[in-house]
């Protein structure tokens, strides 16, 4: 059965690749766009894509839904746009696969409640590169051993949120191991607000924003008289393709929502 596929954020960065992506995959085909620009034209007038690319741009997701009936949304937007779109989705019986970061744990757990009553299949992966979920079950189990962590992650300088999804999702999953504590001296002081960092849980996110970087995340777990590094790059966007393609294959079978492609590689 061929997949029907649409497409939110084709324009942007990581959904030109992905669009890409959609058209060159067998099993799928990319029947729509989700978008506020270029409405009532095709994905070819953009002058972004090849003459072939002929999927039809609509800016409503009902009317969208109604006319070419996807199966899968794929959310490549922004932090403000994501969760309406999502829920949306939802409520439509299309199974979103979501790549925009910035949800809040409310957001999340309320999608998580939507999608177990309506039994629609979700996956919100806040890094789709193989080897960026590797870095983060590998701080995870480490953490066990070395609890003092910080994270460090490393974005080009067009990134919207930080600090990264990829960043949160990494605390999230230590913090599930690491007991609640402070790091550093109790009576450290900031100088200059921000110094140290943002805290989840006692662990510091260091968030870097710099051109010429992509997505990069070091996890620094230190103990007495030694130092682990766990780090990871994505050096192109071709990087997350595979973990998007594998992404929308699993949703098609699934009746809940899953947070993180590590629930899906194993
Ligand atoms: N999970 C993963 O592995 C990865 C996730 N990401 C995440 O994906 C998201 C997109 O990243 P990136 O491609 O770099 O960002 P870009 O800004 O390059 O692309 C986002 C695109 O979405 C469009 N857009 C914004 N709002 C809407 C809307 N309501 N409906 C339709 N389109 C909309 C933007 O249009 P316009 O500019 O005109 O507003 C833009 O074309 C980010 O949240 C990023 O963190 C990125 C890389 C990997
Ligand atoms: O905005 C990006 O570029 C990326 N966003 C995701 C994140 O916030 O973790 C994934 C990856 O790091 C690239």
């Amino acid at each position: 059965m061929t997949i029907r596929v649409t497409i939110a954020g084709a324009r942007g960065r990581m959904g030109q690749e992905a669009v890409h992506t959609i058209m060159k995959n067998p099993d799928m085909e990319l029947v729509s766009v989700l978008d506020y620009k270029n409405v009532g034209k095709t994905l070819e007038d953009t002058n972004l894509f090849p003459p072939s690319y002929g999927a039809p741009i609509f800016t409503d997701l009902t009317e969208l839904y109604e006319k070419t009936k996807p199966d899968v949304l794929v959310d490549l937007t922004s932090p403000e746009s994501v969760y309406k779109h999502t829920k949306k989705a939802l409520e439509l019986n299309i199974r979103p696969v979501v790549g925009t970061t910035g949800f809040t744990d409310e957001e999340l757990e309320e999608l998580t409640a939507i999608a177990k009553t309506t039994g629609i299949g979700c996956i919100i992966a806040p890094n789709f590169a193989v080897g960026a979920v590797l870095m983060m079950k590998f701080a995870q189990q480490a953490a066990k051993y070395l609890p003092d962590v910080e994270i460090i992650e490393m974005h080009h300088d067009q990134k919207l949120d930080a600090p990264s999804g990829t960043g949160m999702k990494t605390a999230n999953m230590i913090s599930k191991i690491r007991p609640v504590h402070e790091q550093g001296h109790p009576k450290e002081k900031e100088t200059i607000e921000g110094a140290r960092g943002a805290d989840y849980d006692g662990m510091r996110i260091h968030s870097v924003r710099l051109p010429g970087l992509v997505a990069h995340q070091q996890v620094l777990l230190g103990g007495e008289g030694q130092l682990l590094t766990i780090r990871h790059d994505s050096f192109n966007r071709g990087s997350f393709m595979s973990g998007i393609v594998l992404s929308v294959k699993t949703v098609m079978n699934l009746k809940e929502l899953v947070y993180g492609l590590e629930h899906i590689i194993d």
